[in-house]
């Protein structure tokens, strides 16, 4: 077996057709020993004299490389201990491996020893079979063996250590290295410095070719150049042009182990590193440009950007709890208390209600939402959305409410930003406990000091388990029928109006806060007929409503692109709305419409709160024009594209998402005289862009603003209030758009918005139309007149409304 008898060196070649066949045929002892301590955590005792002696052994899954190493370790310490598990591989005996007198595979360091040699074998894990080598390393017996890869593998293999035999220094099995055991820098600049390459065979050339293919779509490959700052949308062109380079220079040995290896993985491992060397050789000017960028786009240490909010002491207390608990009452104490104090909102809604409730109290406090300020003279205290936080102020006492929104994937930045930079003594976060934890982790980036309170509901939720029976007849006074579409709350409205004497009031996203105020009251107020309220999610949210009973019409919604279940915490948010101490109805009830619903809702009920990872965050303008200055030439939402393909974030945060961000700044590319800035927060302007009167109306707005001539609104005003779907979606649409001029006036200056008054008016009557519109509405929703025609209703047999049944049959 001996093959180079006085060498004290040995080769060992691993070769991995999949995961669990492996051929180790020769290692370099040298190549071990220096690499040893790459892998000197996986070994641990015993290591004394020689490295690779050790009692227990964990076979990782490394890259190629590793694994080579590794398993030739593996081999002598299976020789010595027979302590590998078979899950990996069998690895069969080296019989040529000398043990000494103590069982310790002999130590190579010793010098002149020359029985590690020859260690030809290969391993299958899964049938435990070898393939034996001859002391010429050439395949003897080769069991089971189907494909001709092996043979051809062997071949290049036997040539290679013919090769090495015949070569230089190679008489004693010295010199030659494995190219994939030698150093890619060395590989690269051997092919970089040779004129030409090898003429390779067809199937060679094909499968070189396919290799390129897979290295190009490979993620793992894109991700790992972009630490080299090559980026994800030039690694294709480099690797085009890497695959160019290789063809023409390639070297024999290099092509035989390529195609021997085949399109796969370890392929792309092996070539991954020369690729690299290559790219910082051929590409130093788009590898400065891109990390110039990837370094103006820099979202890691975000507590870094509020130096003053990081040079205060600040205490932040944690006010844990579900729903209907005391947390927002309890905050809303210490903020009354105080000198001067915040309270933010997820809710334009919320911070009405906060700010009547808190002035009814006796203590003054003003409103600031993106579309209104109310000042209230001496006033010390403000309550206002959480967008509108001025970091600026200094505080005594801050409340963020619902502190749980900062993982919320579109609008969690601004939560974040609250959290972060607040200038207060003290603030006060509500919110149930997911975001405890990542919570606790950025007080301790930001030195503040954190507090839990703990809370319990009140009053446990009992869920009803008879359900509804699929009857709206069922309803009861009390009921918050929750539906997940402006379609369905109109449908639900109709049918119990229709088939029962209960009347409803309805609160959905689109209508005004104003109009959603007047629906709650009207729905609160138990002198009057309204006594059912059909609500979409937009009901969820820290409101206080006399609900005695919250009925799941549905628990799955549209979420723009397919029907999904609502999500369990959001199913806990809304549920929560029943019974809310000191409402008439003190004890919450919960149950579905649908008696094949209410396995999901208890379910839901049940889960635990989920453990937020990262919460969210979006650049400031600042920091989108420092990264607009490496850039040409490109357009807001292009910049924004690519800022989101470029950013660097910690592990505690995501990008925020921004596709309406996009559409908006899209829409405005037709507006010139825009500057970024201007541009930025016009792109902010609370716009439905699926709207198009709302979208129309928007570019007038920047255009009229860019010429730098006063903005106005022209739009007829409604005369009177809706008597059919289509009036009523107008005068939603027409309300947005007011809306939409009142925020542009908040956040631009002043004067370019003359006509605020106008619009105040304007969205007060719009709001009182609707309204009144909503008082009377027993129409089909718009959307249905574009379907097919339903077949008419017996007038005494309730129905279940159509959309529900089409979800159902889906
Ligand atoms: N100590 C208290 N005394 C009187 N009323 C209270 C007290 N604590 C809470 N409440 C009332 O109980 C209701 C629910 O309290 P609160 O709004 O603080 O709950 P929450 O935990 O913030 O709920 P959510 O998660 O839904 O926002 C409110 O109407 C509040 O005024
Ligand atoms: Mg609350």
């Amino acid at each position: 077996m001996a093959r180079g008898p006085a060498s004290s060196l040995f080769r060992v070649y691993a070769y991995k057709k999949n995961s669990s066949r492996i051929r180790v045929l020769l290692c370099n002892q040298q190549y071990i020993t220096t690499s040893s301590t790459s892998f000197g955590q996986y070994h641990h005792r015993g290591a004394s004299q020689n490295p690779f002696l050790s009692s227990s052994f964990h076979v990782p899954n490394r890259p190629f490389s590793t694994n080579l190493i590794t398993l030739a370790c593996l081999g002598l310490i299976s020789q010595r201990k027979n302590v590998l598990g078979s899950d990996y591989f069998h690895v069969k005996p080296f019989s040529s491996v000398a043990e000494d007198g103590d069982g310790d595979v002999n130590d190579n360091s010793e010098g002149g020893r020359t029985d590690l040699v020859d260690l030809g074998c290969e391993f299958d894990a899964d049938s435990g079979k070898s393939i034996d080598f001859d002391n010429e390393n050439e395949v003897t017996s080769c069991h089971e063996e189907e494909d001709g890869v092996y043979e051809d593998f062997d071949s290049a293999m036997a040539e290679l250590d013919n090769d090495s035999v015949d070569g230089e220094g190679a008489a004693n099995g010295e010199g030659y290295v494995h190219v994939a055991c030698r150093n890619p820098l060395e590989l690269y600049r051997e092919l970089r410095d040779t004129e030409n390459g090898v003429k390779l065979r067809r199937s060679d050339w094909v499968t070189l070719t396919e290799t390129f293919g897979v290295l190009s779509r490979s993620g793992w490959a894109s991700d790992q150049a972009l630490a080299i700052y090559i980026g994800k949308a030039f690694f294709p062109t480099a690797v085009q042009k890497f695959k160019k380079f290789f063809f023409k220079k390639c070297s024999a040995d290099v092509a035989k182990y390529l195609v021997t290896l085949g399109p796969a993985d370890a392929a792309v491992k092996f070539l991954f590193p020369i690729f690299v060397e290559y790219c910082l050789e051929e590409f130093p000017n788009e590898i400065k440009q891109f990390q110039g960028m990837v370094e103006s786009a820099d979202l890691t240490k975000p507590h870094t950007w509020f130096p003053f909010a990081r040079a205060m002491k600040r205490k932040i207390i944690y006010h844990c709890g579900p729903t209907n608990s005391g947390k927002t009452y309890n905050a809303l104490q210490r903020f009354m208390e105080a000198k001067k104090g915040l309270y933010c909102s997820p809710l334009r809604l919320l911070a009405m209600e906060v700010f009547d409730k808190v002035n009814a109290l006796g203590v003054y406090c003003s409103l600031q939402t993106g579309q209104e300020k109310k000042y209230i003279p001496f006033s010390n205290h403000t309550s206002c959305t959480v967008e509108m936080v001025s970091t600026d102020e200094l505080y005594d006492v801050a409340v963020i409410d619902e502190i749980q929104m900062m993982a919320d994937p579109s609008r969690g930045y601004a939560w974040t930003r609250a959290l972060l930079g607040l200038k207060a003594d003290e603030i006060h976060l509500c919110g149930d406990p997911s975001v405890l934890n990542i919570v606790r982790k950025i007080c301790s980036d930001t030195g503040d000091e954190l507090y839990e309170q703990h809370y319990e509901r009140f009053k446990p939720l009992v869920v009803e388990a008879k359900t509804l029976l699929g009857d709206l007849r069922n309803v009861r006074s009390g009921d918050c029928v929750v539906a997940f579409s402006r379609r369905e709350i109109f449908e639900v409205k109709m049918a119990i109006e229709r088939y029962t004497n209960h009347r409803c009031c309805v609160i959905y996203g689109a209508l005004p806060p104003e109009t959603r105020r007047q629906q709650a009251n009207l729905f609160n107020d138990q002198d009057n007929e309204f006594d059912v309220l059909v609500a979409s999610d937009a009901v969820g949210m820290g409101l206080n409503l006399n609900i005695r009973r919250v009925v799941f019409y549905s628990v799955s919604k549209y979420n723009g692109d397919k029907v999904v279940p609502v999500s369990a915490s959001q199913v806990k948010q809304i549920a929560g709305r029943a019974g809310r101490r000191g409402s008439i109805y003190p004890d919450g009830l919960t149950t579905t419409l649908h008696l094949n619903d209410l396995d999901y809702l208890i379910e839901c009920l049940k889960q635990p709160f989920d453990d937020v990872k990262k919460v969210g965050l979006f650049p400031f303008f600042e920091q989108v024009e420092m990264f607009a200055s490496k850039l040409q030439d490109v357009s807001l939402s292009q910049l924004l594209e690519k800022f989101g393909q470029n950013c660097r974030l910690d592990g505690s945060y995501f990008l925020c998402r921004h596709d309406h961000i996009k559409k908006v700044a899209n829409m405005l590319e037709k507006v010139q005289e825009l500057s970024l800035e201007d541009r930025f927060n016009f792109c902010f302007a609370p716009v439905n862009i699926r709207d198009p009167k709302a979208m129309y109306h928007l570019v007038r707005f920047a255009s009229a603003y860019s010429q730098k001539v006063p903005v106005n609104i022209y739009m007829g005003m409604p005369k009177a209030s809706a008597s059919n779907d289509a009036e009523l979606l107008d005068l939603e649409s027409k309300h947005q758009v007011v809306s939409m001029y009142l925020w542009l006036s908040q956040h631009f200056e002043r004067e370019n918005f003359p006509y605020v008054q106008k619009a105040e008016t304007m969205a007060t009557d719009i709001a009182g139309l609707l309204a009144e519109s909503l008082v009377k509405a027993n129409w089909k929703p718009e959307s249905r007149k574009t379907g097919k025609p339903m077949p008419q209703q017996k007038a005494d047999v309730y129905d279940r409304p159509r959309s529900l049944i089409k979800l159902k049959e889906k």
